[in-house]
């Protein structure tokens, strides 16, 4: 593929020279593959599945590390009476919740991930947004989930993202050598259309994101089916054209197994078996957890289990 990052103009003309896309295509592919069902025992397999998958999140001002710790617990055991349920991912904290969250999953294989960069709005000098990524990589940040400008990229400034990205992924560098991986959040409830989507999951692919990840959880329209359908849709574009592989994570609002499974058939009937493991699709969630551990359940025993089964968030 020739460099379509050389200058400004070609940036712009390649985002611009995309295919537009069908809104009414696209909702219906999304809505069709929602309402595939899923047997039992492919079920079971893929509730464990979506479990392995999570960054349980938490991401609110009144984090302690008593609940940073808690919720780290439940990542490594989501259910203490059962052994046989999978470890989460990641835990996604805030960066100053990182080192308590590190030492907590010690030996566990759980990453940690950290929101950085003026999370979730992302307004603050580009200076700042850098320190806040080193200091989370150097408080031992396996990931960090960056939030893009989204008054530049709606402002039609598109170098200027693709640089901040450029320069974030630089930032996730370890002095030791290895790098953070880094997701970078679109925030799509805020890029007002699809073609937006799909221009800046290119730029930020282009730039050098690891994953792409839909939103914050912090505005009122996160992840939906059809602007991630959108999204594993230009991951697969971008692997035919640069055989590269990204990962992709959606965030926000995602809390019932039987979402988490539509999502999983977009990623077997997009991507295929590559991309349904843990290293290349996530979902962002604070309760999702809770209910595939109830469904999961249900599943082996016929039954759901009383109220204390699971920890409430
Ligand atoms: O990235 C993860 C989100 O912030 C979690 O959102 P949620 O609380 O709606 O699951």
């Amino acid at each position: 593929m020739a460099d379509v990052t050389a200058d400004d103009g070609a940036l712009r003309r390649f985002l611009h020279g995309l295919p537009g896309v069908d809104k009414v295509g696209l909702e219906a592919r999304a809505t069709a593959l929602g309402t595939r069902s899923i047997k039992t025992t492919a079920k079971a397999y893929a509730i464990d599945l979506a479990v392995s998958m999570i960054d349980l999140t938490t991401l609110e001002g009144a984090d302690t590390p008593g609940k940073v710790r808690a919720l780290c617990a439940k990542g490594i055991h989501p259910d203490p009476t059962d052994r046989t349920v999978p470890k989460v991912a990641a835990i996604c904290v805030y960066p100053d919740m990182v080192a308590t969250a590190k030492e907590a999953l010690a030996g566990s294989g759980i990453h940690v991930a950290s929101v950085a960069t003026a999370f979730p709005a992302g307004r603050a000098a580009l200076p700042v947004k850098l320190a806040d990524v080193r200091d989370a990589v150097a408080a031992g940040a396996d990931e960090i989930d960056m939030v893009i400008d989204r008054g530049a990229f709606l402002a039609g400034r598109y170098r200027s993202v693709f640089e901040e990205i450029k320069a974030v992924k630089e930032a996730c560098a370890r002095p030791e050598g290895g790098a953070a991986h880094l997701k970078v959040i679109f925030e799509t409830g805020e890029l007002q259309t699809y073609d937006n989507v799909r221009r800046v999951s290119w730029l930020a692919m282009l730039a050098g994101a690891d994953f792409i990840k839909t939103s914050t959880g912090k505005v009122a329209v996160n992840a939906t089916p059809p602007v991630t359908l959108l999204m594993l849709e230009a991951v697969r574009d971008f692997h035919a054209a640069t055989g590269v592989q990204i990962g992709v994570k959606p965030a926000g609002g995602i809390r019932t197994t039987k979402d988490a499974l539509k999502y999983l058939v977009m990623v077997n009937e997009t991507l295929g078996g590559p991309w349904l493991t843990p290293d290349w699709f996530r979902f962002g969630a604070s309760s999702l957890l809770n209910d595939l551990l109830m469904q999961r359940q249900k599943l082996s025993t016929g039954r759901y289990s009383g109220p204390d089964y699971v920890t409430v968030d």
